[in-house]
């Protein structure tokens, strides 16, 4: 005879099997596979074509990069080859073009950062340089003569009105070297150390590089030598000649408008088709070389004008931001290398960024044969170097890479003059800078998307070790990379790819925040920012990434400027004026590439890097543009990184390239900390450690920022914090084992009293078990948007914070349920919850009443909440909660009284911070500066003999290499 309860079973059994198979492959949604299927396939026929590509260049003799696995473990670099077939992933691809572009973004953001702002206009148009003289010598004879309501104000004109009388007199240097005194006298000591070095190189006709940290004035010194120049009459161009700038994009005008302002007597003219020059740029060119002007240029300009600025020999090549070079093998640095003049100048706050063979790079355009040929530098001093870096490293690897490193800086150190803030402080009195890295949560469906990527045949064909899927590995693993960043950074960034054509993107949930676990970061971020005064400048690398949070912002009705690709030349230099002056703008957007390199963004206090960069040097020109002179109030910086993923490695590996470079500019004894990473970790999701925390927090474990612990946290808000987080565990813990027993109890009360037919009953089991009630973990948000006169942080009791941000009324139903099903016998819940900071329910069956091991206030309060929802009374946000509106506070109408002692910077990050792991949207924060920083002396006398003659031997082969 058939079991037919037996038979049952085996169906439900299999059926469920099946649904799962059907919903969860491999732990991932099918929504995730599906994704994760489409991209793959487009991405296969990408690979094809580049492969194709690869072969067609190799018969053409291109230059090549090669590629191999071993070179994929230490850095995934890319390829032009690469960037120019991956157009999808080109926001994450170093590129040189900073001009207009177009927008990677499905959504229609109406710009509002499109202000009318007037432009800055330079000396190209011979009747408009006329015109700006005459005002200007006009300007000055009144103020001269005592009129004190001149406009524009230069340098000079300003000096006569702070009561000095002439503006003629110059400072005298040695051999006779004059720099106007009007300037000489603003400079700070540091700068004036600038120039007479910059003017020592000039005697004997030596290139040098100015490699001064950001922001202390590199522009300031080069036009100050530069004026200084134009009034020395001697040297064969007797003063200034023809001169060259080549600078970014974004900072040409920039340039314009430092040059009218120190020295308005040089024309300075832009060789760029927003310049103000009419007709042939040929004539401009001629026109500027005749009048010893300046001609500024962008760095894709040299390759577009080379014909013209080849055919003449010029005083002064400048190269702003000349790390622009670091790659030998570019068309613009061979380009570069071939203008005819004696004198070559970079300026740079990051000259070593990825590897010494861009220091190499550098030296060959202003001080040719210093670092011998290339291939005697990179065997001689790079590898070694290199080498002994990694934590791998023997002892003896560790020690011959710091005598060559200290052989290195002593070749370099005569032709390069780098201060760095703390160097100077005392001269410039800089606010301090606080810099610290959130590791943030993926969200569930980022979670999901990226384990499906994971497992996708993407990523399952670069780790396959016999390689049976052909070249070319370096462009998938790119691709790969890109796409994993993209889930990072917002899950439609990747969906939106993986969609087909004819899909409509839905315009309301498209980006939405809070489906990214970075952007939930920022917009708390915001929200408490505002309230507290400060305005932030946000960056991020791809220009996709850029429209989502421009929406983002407009949806939340802050006010913005946005400054990417899109926005002309001309017009960057006066959004950035615009920003600087109006204070009611709360962010400036822009993507790192165009916003974060040369510019003064010290409107902003506050800076979220929203993506890191495999090179730390971008992410720190960005966070620089707003600590730099001319700010008055504490900076912070936030680089966000998705906890466990790509972003984590990346993050890594910009330590190591610090470490890399601070070995030659800074102390030859840099600790090494990091190993190389394999591609396998690259591919993989990380969970954090038993002790929660994230893999990069682990390693530097130190660093970590304890907010409960800080010693500058307002003790207050912070013991409350911790208060309310120890509460919210115990409130959570409560909630599983109540959740517990009433699946239990109704189980049991179910199975007594109603069912009789056991298929049914077997079905309604099995049904609990697939499917148990949900514990929802409390979401909370602390911050508020209606006002009262409540103060903000009392307002919210532990319990008030489970009531107010629960979804889907679970607690309240909960308690109900408990009020229902008690059962006597059962006394304690939950055997885990600590005594000191829990409520241990007891169950009294006959009165059904929750009674708690809360002091008294907070048993009031629970009560009153029972009480409450007995009666059926619910709070005001329950009408919101109706409304779906997740994770927002709508509790009471609270006003945030920003306390005086909140305004200083510090407790205003551990404040931020402290909200920010009280939503568990962060899970760990390091220290940044403190890991990079890290310097331990560490000297290693056993093997210093023999590293020293190693690095004899590698100076004598350099020497020998050049000669
Ligand atoms: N001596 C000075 N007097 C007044 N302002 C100064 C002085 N030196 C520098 N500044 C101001 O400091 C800011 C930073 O200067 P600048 O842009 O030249 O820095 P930088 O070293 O070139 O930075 P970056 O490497 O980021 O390009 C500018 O706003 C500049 O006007």
């Amino acid at each position: 005879m058939v079991d037919i309860n037996k038979y049952l079973e085996s169906q439900l059994a299999l059926a469920k099997l099946r649904s799962e198979c059907k919903s969860k492959k491999d732990g991932v949604s099918l929504k995730s596979r599906t994704a994760a299927d489409h991209i793959s396939k487009r991405q296969v026929k990408k690979f094809a074509k580049v492969s194709q590509k690869e072969k067609v260049d190799q018969k053409s003799k291109l230059p090549q990069l090669e590629l191999n696995k071993s070179d994929l473990k230490t850095e995934p670099a890319v390829s032009a080859s690469i960037a120019e077939n991956s157009d999808d992933d080109e926001d994450y691809v170093p590129s040189e073009d900073e001009d207009e572009t177009i927008h990677l973004c499905p959504l229609k953001v109406s710009s509002r950062a499109k202000e009318s702002v007037q432009k800055i206009i330079d000396d190209g148009d011979t009747s408009f340089y006329n015109e700006r003289i005459k005002t200007w010598r006009h300007n000055l004879a009144m103020a001269c003569a005592g009129d004190n309501k001149v406009e524009p104000l230069s340098a000079d004109i300003r000096y006569i009105l702070n009561g000095n009388e002439d503006p003629e007199e110059n400072h005298e240097l040695q051999n006779g070297y004059l720099v106007p005194n009007y300037i000489w006298k603003q400079l700070y000591k540091f700068q004036r150390t600038g120039v007479k070095w910059l003017w020592e190189l000039h005697q004997v006709q030596s290139g040098g590089l100015l490699g001064d940290e950001m922001g202390l004035g590199k522009t300031i010194q080069i036009i100050a030598f530069l004026t200084g120049l134009s009034k020395t009459n001697s040297g064969s161009w007797d003063g200034l000649g023809p001169s060259i700038i080549v600078a970014p994009a974004t900072v040409i005008y920039q340039w314009v408008s430092h040059f009218h302002y120190w020295c308005p007597h040089l024309r300075v003219a832009v060789l760029h088709h927003t310049g103000s020059h009419s007709g042939n740029h040929n004539k401009l060119v001629r026109d500027i070389y005749a009048s010893h002007g300046i001609l500024l240029l962008t760095y894709a300009g040299i390759v577009k004008y080379h014909k013209e600025i080849m055919a003449r020999k010029w005083h002064y090549l400048i190269l702003d931001e000349g790390h622009k070079i670091r790659n030998p093998d570019t068309q613009v640095s061979k380009l570069i290398k071939k203008i005819q003049t004696p004198h070559k100048l970079i300026i740079t706050g990051s000259p070593l960024q990825n590897s010494l063979q861009e220091l190499w790079s550098l030296f060959d355009f202003m001080k040719p044969g210093l670092l011998g040929t290339y291939n005697t530098f990179m065997i001689h001093f790079a590898q070694p170097i290199t080498q002994g870096g990694y934590a791998n490293a023997t002892e003896m690897q560790e020690a011959t890479a710091l005598e060559i490193a200290k052989a290195l800086k002593n070749i370099i150190t005569p032709y390069m003059l780098r201060r760095s803030k703390t160097e100077v402080q005392d001269h410039i009195k800089l606010p301090e800078k606080n810099e610290q890295v959130l590791f943030c949560a993926l969200t569930v469906e980022q979670k999901d998307l990226y384990l499906g990527y994971l497992m996708g045949s993407t990523v399952r064909s670069i780790l396959d070790k016999e390689n049976k899927y052909g070249d070319p590995l370096r462009a998938r693993v790119l691709v790969a990379l890109t796409t994993l960043r993209k889930i990072c950074n917002h899950p439609d960034l990747y969906l939106y790819e993986a969609q087909e054509d004819c899909e409509q993107v839905d315009a309301d949930k498209f980006g939405h925040w809070k489906r990214s676990g970075k952007m939930s970061v920022v917009n708390s971020l915001l929200k408490i920012w505002q309230k507290q005064g400060h305005r932030a400048l946000i960056f991020t690398q791809s220009r996709a990434m850029l429209c989502i949070l421009e929406q983002y912002l407009q949806n939340q009705k802050y006010k913005y400027l946005k400054m990417d690709g899109s926005v002309s030349v001309g017009q960057r230099q006066n959004l950035i004026r615009t920003f600087n002056e109006k204070p009611e703008y709360l962010v400036f957007l822009a993507t790192t590439r165009v916003g974060g390199l040369g510019v003064n963004l010290t409107g902003a206090d506050r800076v979220i890097i929203y993506d890191p960069d495999w090179n730390p040097a971008t992410d720190d020109q960005a966070k620089e543009r707003a600590w730099r002179i001319g700010q008055a109030r504490n900076v912070t910086v936030y680089r966000l990184l998705s906890a466990g993923t790509i972003e984590e490695k990346i993050y890594q590996r910009q330590i190591f390239k610090h470490f890399l470079s601070n070995k030659i500019l800074l102390d030859p004894n840099q600790k090494n900390v990091l190993s190389t990473s394999t591609l396998q970790g690259l591919f993989s999701l990380e969970e954090p450690n038993f002790e929660g925390d994230t893999e990069t927090a682990s390693l530097f474990k130190h660093t970590k920022i304890n907010v409960s612990n800080s010693k500058n946290t307002k003790d207050k808000t912070h013991s409350r914090n911790d208060l309310h987080l120890k509460k919210l565990e115990a409130m959570k813990k409560m909630a599983k084992a109540i959740s517990k027993k009433i699946s239990q109890d109704s189980v049991e009360y179910k199975n007594n009293v109603e069912v009789k037919d056991p298929r049914i009953e077997y079905k309604r089991k099995q049904d609990i078990l697939r499917d148990p009630p949900v514990i929802e973990t409390p979401e909370i948000n602390l911050v508020d948007d209606k006002e009262t006169n409540v103060p903000f942080e009392h307002v919210l009791s532990e319990l008030d914070i489970i009531n107010m941000h629960i979804k889907k009324d679970y607690e309240e139903t909960l308690i109900k349920n408990v009020l229902k099903n008690t059962n006597p016998e059962e006394k304690e819940i939950d055997d885990d919850i600590e005594p000191s900071d829990t409520s241990h329910i007891n169950i009294n069956e006959s009165s059904k009443v929750v009674t708690s091991s809360y002091n008294d206030n907070s048993k009031q309060v629970c009560n009153k909440n029972i009480n409450n929802i007995k009666k059926g009374h619910k709070r005001k946000h329950t009408s919101l909660m109706d409304e779906k509106v997740e994770n927002l506070v709508t509790v009471k109408k609270v006003k945030k009284k920003v306390h005086k002692s909140e305004i200083q910077s510090g407790s205003d990050d551990d404040y931020v911070l402290s909200k920010l792991f009280a939503k568990a949207a962060v899970k760990n924060a390091l220290q940044h500066d403190v890991v990079v920083g890290l310097a331990e002396k560490e000297k290693r006398h056993r093997m210093k003999e023999e590293a020293e003659k190693k690095a004899k031997d590698a100076v004598r082969a350099l020497k020998f290499s050049s000669t």
